[in-house]
């Protein structure tokens, strides 16, 4: 049977316990290798401490860097969240501000900008080898529409009057015209309409219809029957016109249909 390292260390303490037996050879050396021993095993004590707290720094160390990391990335993706939000809102904000920079805010209809801006995309690719864009201003004419003595209303029935006047209309002839192209309020009781027909007979009968609505149109307002009407100039689109040239021709056939006496349709 096998002697226990135990037993055996305790023979060896009995051993060099004996007063006698420590002026023996054996028991310097035995004592010796038992002080040798002890110091090895205090060391590898010390070494196995040193490593178990070793190990503890590393892990708690772990756990402190992936905390931190936990923690900057719920950051990360906190911030992401804000700037993904911010965008978003930015973008509608742009939007909402191309959209109030085009639209007429009395009206809800393209402003003055916006048809220019229409009218001038098709002018854009005149020069250009533009077949499609070619098509288009062959088919393009433009119509000037005026209300008839419109500072009456105002003078009248007041200027709210006067307001729910212009948007009553301006929704009225939206109606008529918004198959056959786009209506925008020019300036104060003035309209533009970019119109795509064919022919010029068909915009003035597209016009002449909208004439007679408009004159249809009556409001009732405090026992008063309020009753309005538009005079209107067309013009077509000619080979050797300009954006210019053909707006001053709708300009004068309007100022025609005035002169002859208003609430007519007049081309040039
Ligand atoms: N209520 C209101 N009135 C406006 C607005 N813009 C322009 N007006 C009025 O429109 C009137 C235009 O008057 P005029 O240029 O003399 O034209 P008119 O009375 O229509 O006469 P003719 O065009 O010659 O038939 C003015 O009284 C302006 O104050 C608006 O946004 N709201």
């Amino acid at each position: 049977m096998k002697t226990k390292l135990t037993e055996l260390e305790k023979q060896v303490e009995d051993i060099l316990a004996v007063p006698e037996d420590q002026s023996h050879p054996a028991g310097k050396v035995l004592s010796q290798l038992w002080s040798v021993s002890q110091e090895q095993w205090e060391r590898m004590e010390r070494l196995t401490r040193l490593s178990d707290s070793y190990q503890e720094m590393m892990i708690q160390r772990e756990k402190t860097l992936s905390e931190r990391f936990d923690k900057h990335l719920r950051q990360l993706e906190k911030m992401t969240r804000i700037s993904d939000r911010y965008q978003h809102s930015l973008r509608h904000l742009n939007l909402e501000l191309e959209k109030t920079s085009l639209i007429d805010p009395l009206t809800e209809l393209p402003n003055r900008r916006m048809v220019m801006k229409r009218l001038s995309q098709a002018f854009e690719c005149q020069q250009e080898d533009c077949s499609q864009h070619k098509k288009t201003l062959a088919h393009l004419s433009v119509a000037m529409i005026d209300i008839d003595y419109f500072k009456r209303v105002n003078d009248e029935f007041g200027h709210q009057v006067g307001d729910d006047v212009l948007v009553a209309l301006g929704k009225l002839m939206q109606g008529v015209v918004e198959d056959h192209g786009m209506l925008g309020r020019w300036g104060g009781e003035e309209f533009l309409v970019a119109l795509n027909c064919s022919e010029l007979d068909c915009s003035i009968k597209l016009m002449e219809t909208l004439r007679q609505k408009v004159k249809d149109f009556t409001l009732s307002i405090e026992g008063k029957t309020l009753e309005t009407s538009v005079s209107v100039g067309v013009a077509e689109y000619h080979d050797t016109d300009s954006m210019d040239s053909l707006l001053s021709r709708a300009d004068s056939a309007l100022y025609e249909a005035k002169s002859q006496g208003r609430n007519r349709v007049v081309s040039g």
